[in-house]
């Protein structure tokens, strides 16, 4: 075979591999039929980011809603647009602008996730945590996940901020658990303990950062739940979950912290107690995601300067 017809037969089984991985991309965000991304996928999305800085940070950080002003406190950002990544879905929900961030706090190197995916936006449960592992592949080792909750707990206040010390994983128990699918150990083993998730080292440290800066009152421990939305629970089901345990319910963070623990990440979760929820069957109030967003924005000043002296630390 001449030089130039091995040229050619390489050149056409890549374009052909090109081809493959566009129609790939292209079903995996129309045909349901496909699950999940394979590893060369994610590999490709984290190295498609990368392209943009020469930053590599060590520390990600997935921005609940409303919860982006802590991309405020990051030095000299550059953003990626979600819309620019081939293959990686959007973000539909108010408070969620749909970006990378990556920069510096105090120094030190970050990428911020602004928009995370819900399940109740349609995004089956394998996609609204496949980010976490983009995060992995670019090198991401301490995850440190926000979300806005409501409390569950009485003796909790609308703007209490609660360190996760576990999680109730309620689409998981009931079958939706986001590691369903084929499993490719190189993201992970197939059976993975979820039991300690959160880093005990880290929650002590963020408590304890809080509480120097004056900010003990309003600090919380406890439980997340996760519901699948998009409504928010009655108080009949809001009297379930706390009967189950849960201090605090959102729609979130879970599938995050159960990838990011099948990628040996290390975990750090916080709440931001944007609502009370209402316990009383019969009771005529209605939280609005308005509430939630303005909770958010009134306490985004504290969490910044919590998140500045937490990210120096770690
Ligand atoms: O992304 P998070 O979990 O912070 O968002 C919460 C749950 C719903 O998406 C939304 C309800 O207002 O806020
Ligand atoms: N009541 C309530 N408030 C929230 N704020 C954010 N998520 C939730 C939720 O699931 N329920």
């Amino acid at each position: 075979m001449t030089r130039s017809s091995l040229d050619w037969k390489f050149r056409s089984s890549e374009n052909l591999r090109f081809e493959e991985r566009k129609q790939r991309m292209a079903a995996i965000n129309t045909d349901l039929s496909v699950i999940g991304y394979t590893y060369e996928d994610i590999q490709n999305m984290a190295q498609s980011i990368l392209k943009n800085t020469e930053l590599r940070p060590k520390i990600g950080i997935i921005c609940g809603t409303g919860l982006g002003g802590i991309a405020d406190i990051v030095e000299n950002p550059i953003t990626v647009s979600y819309d620019t990544i081939k293959g990686f879905p959007v973000s539909t929900v108010k408070g969620h602008s749909g970006k990378f961030v990556f920069g510096t706090i105090k120094g030190k190197e970050v990428l911020l996730m602004m928009g995370r995916f819900h399940y109740y936006e349609g995004y089956p449960m394998w996609k609204v945590a496949m980010p976490v592992r983009v995060m992995k592949a670019m090198g991401i080792e301490v995850l440190l996940l926000t979300n806005a909750a409501g409390g569950l707990n009485q003796d909790y206040k609308t703007g209490d901020i609660m360190i996760l010390k576990d999680h109730i994983d309620l689409p998981g128990l009931t079958g939706e658990c986001v590691l369903i699918g084929k499993n490719d150990e190189r993201f992970g083993p197939r059976f993975v303990a979820t039991n300690g998730a959160y880093d005990v080292e880290l929650g002590k440290k963020f408590l304890q950062i809080a509480t120097e800066l004056g900010h003990g009152s309003i600090m919380r421990e406890g439980i997340y739940i996760m519901i699948g939305g998009p409504t928010f629970s009655s108080a009949a089901e809001a009297r379930v979950l706390r009967m189950f345990g849960a201090d605090a319910v959102g729609m979130s963070t879970v599938p995050e912290s159960v990838v990011g623990r099948h990628s040996s990440m290390k975990i750090f979760g916080v709440s931001l107690i944007t609502d009370m929820v209402d316990l009383d069957v019969g009771s005529q109030f209605q939280v609005t995601h308005e509430d939630v967003l303005r909770t958010a924005n009134e306490r985004a000043l504290i969490l910044q300067d919590i998140f500045v002296k937490f990210v120096q630390q770690i």
